[in-house]
């Protein structure tokens, strides 16, 4: 195996760079550069010099984790070098021309701890949701996970299907002697496998993790001119969206992140949905319109006439600045221009959002997991109809697959590409 190596710190300059490098070859590197190895585990100053003409390319810090007792599960070092950018292209270039070491990619030392079961699959995936934790409540979500909360609930289910199991594959066993078959394995085994698809999908029910970490999808809608762009703006403090007193401004969707309340939004400002288009533009305008108004979390309406049919909806009554605007008890008054309702806008978002989000005192799953939780479910809801026992053991079988797809023991292959390359490299 390849020994690998990355900055696992952030952007340079800094004022200590930390280089990790991992694998067979990291502490003959140590050695060859440092002189000796360090005391495992413990911190050390040492000149680094490059073993090819002898110059000393800086005084680090290193630490040397022997496997399997380290982050990747192989032989780590860290060299904590002055952050600066030719210190540490110098020491790469150096490490570039030994044999054995070549750059990691994008989340390979983590990719490694999984592969020598450091971690699980589920473990990474809330590492990997806690480099990207923006707010408190994502932090709090993704260090559950990365902590082995879903890794622990998987075990516990799985636990519960192997008791199952064994049941049906000692009676199957025993069904060619004359033994008279347990008339109470049936029952046993329905209430068993209901009781566990009852817990399961009751965890699968809950929030999306990836509400908490992609934002509550916000849609700002309504006829054109209305002042949903005015209102993007407003809400996110800058001019992302094009204003203009001409209908028909806003033809493409805009995407706009934003924090606020301790809760992630994606704010989506649409092209107005006009009766009849003008032209073949803001004809698909108005399309991706409708469909943004169909994947919205909370639609913000703009229009005098009642909104569509939503179940979190918003009725706005924008530009309460000008004279003649008269309010009305079902729509919330509100001003781009002077700000004022702003905040009472936010407040409702908030309530809404309540709901939607996963509490912060529990483990959450996100897509991947809640699809193979549910593929379990089912199986075991299908084992409840069945009548054979050999198809029983099939359906239980068939629920083992998933939970065993959750935690990255079988059949993930596939995903582990997709999930690593959102990670940065030197994670
Ligand atoms: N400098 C530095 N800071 C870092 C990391 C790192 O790799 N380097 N981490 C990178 O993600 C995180 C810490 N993660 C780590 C996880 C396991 C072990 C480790 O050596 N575990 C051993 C020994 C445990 C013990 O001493 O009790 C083990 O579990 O057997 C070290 C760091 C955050 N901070
Ligand atoms: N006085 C006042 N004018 C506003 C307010 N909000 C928007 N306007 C004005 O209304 C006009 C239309 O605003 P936009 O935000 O572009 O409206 P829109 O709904 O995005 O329009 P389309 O993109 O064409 O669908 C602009 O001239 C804005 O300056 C407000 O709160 N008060
Ligand atoms: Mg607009």
């Amino acid at each position: 195996m390849d020994t690998i190596y990355a900055v696992s710190s952030g952007a340079l300059p800094a004022a200590i760079a930390v280089l990790r490098v991992s694998g067979p070859c990291a502490f003959d590197m140590v050695r060859d550069f440092a002189g000796d190895l360090p005391v495992p585990r413990r911190a050390a100053v040492r000149a680094l010099h490059d073993p090819a003409d002898g110059s000393l390319l800086d005084r680090a810090l290193i630490l040397c984790f022997p496997g399997p007792r380290s982050a990747t599960g192989e032989d780590l070092a860290e060299l904590h070098l002055h952050g600066g950018r030719a210190v540490v292209r110098a020491v790469e270039a150096a490490l570039a021309g030994r044999s054995g070491l070549r750059p990691a990619e994008p989340g390979e030392f983590t990719r490694r701890a999984l592969l020598h079961g450091r971690i699980d699959l589920s473990e990474a995936e809330g590492l990997g949701d806690l480099l990207m934790a923006e707010t408190e409540a994502q932090r709090r979500s993704a260090i559950r996970s990365a902590e082995g909360a879903v890794r622990r609930a998987v075990e516990g289910w799985t636990d519960r299907l192997l008791m199952l199991a064994a049941r049906v594959e000692a009676e199957l066993d025993h069904s060619d002697e004359e033994d008279v078959a347990d008339a109470a394995l049936l029952p046993a085994l329905r209430s068993g496998a209901a009781a566990l698809a009852e817990d399961i999908e009751a965890v699968a029910d809950r929030p999306p993790v990836e509400r908490l970490r992609d934002g509550i999808r916000v849609v700002l809608a309504g006829p054109p001119n209305a002042g949903k762009s005015s209102l993007l703006n407003r809400m996110i403090g800058r001019d992302a969206a094009i204003v203009s007193p001409i209908s028909g401004t806003t033809r493409d969707r805009i995407e706009a992140p934003v924090v606020r309340g301790g809760i992630a939004w994606l704010l989506i400002d649409t092209a107005g949905l006009a009766a009849l288009p003008g032209d073949e533009i803001e004809a698909i305008g108005i399309a991706r319109a409708q469909a943004a108004q169909a994947e919205a979390d909370i639609l913000l309406w703009l229009g005098d006439e009642p909104p569509p049919e939503h179940a979190h909806c918003l009725w706005l009554n924008p530009r309460a600045d000008l004279p003649g605007r008269m309010a009305a008890a079902d729509r919330l008054s509100l001003s781009s221009l002077t700000g004022e309702g702003l905040d009472a806008l936010w407040s409702a978002m908030a309530r809404l959002a309540a709901d939607m989000l996963p509490p912060t005192d529990q483990m959450a799953l996100n897509a991947r997991q809640r699809a193979l939780s549910r593929n379990a479910a089912s199986a075991l809801r299908a084992a409840q109809q069945e009548e054979d026992l050999l198809l029983i053991a099939e359906q239980l079988r068939s629920a083992m697959r998933a939970f065993d797809a959750i935690t990255g023991r079988a059949g993930v292959e596939a995903m582990l590409d997709a999930l690593f390359a959102r990670f940065c490299i030197g994670k």
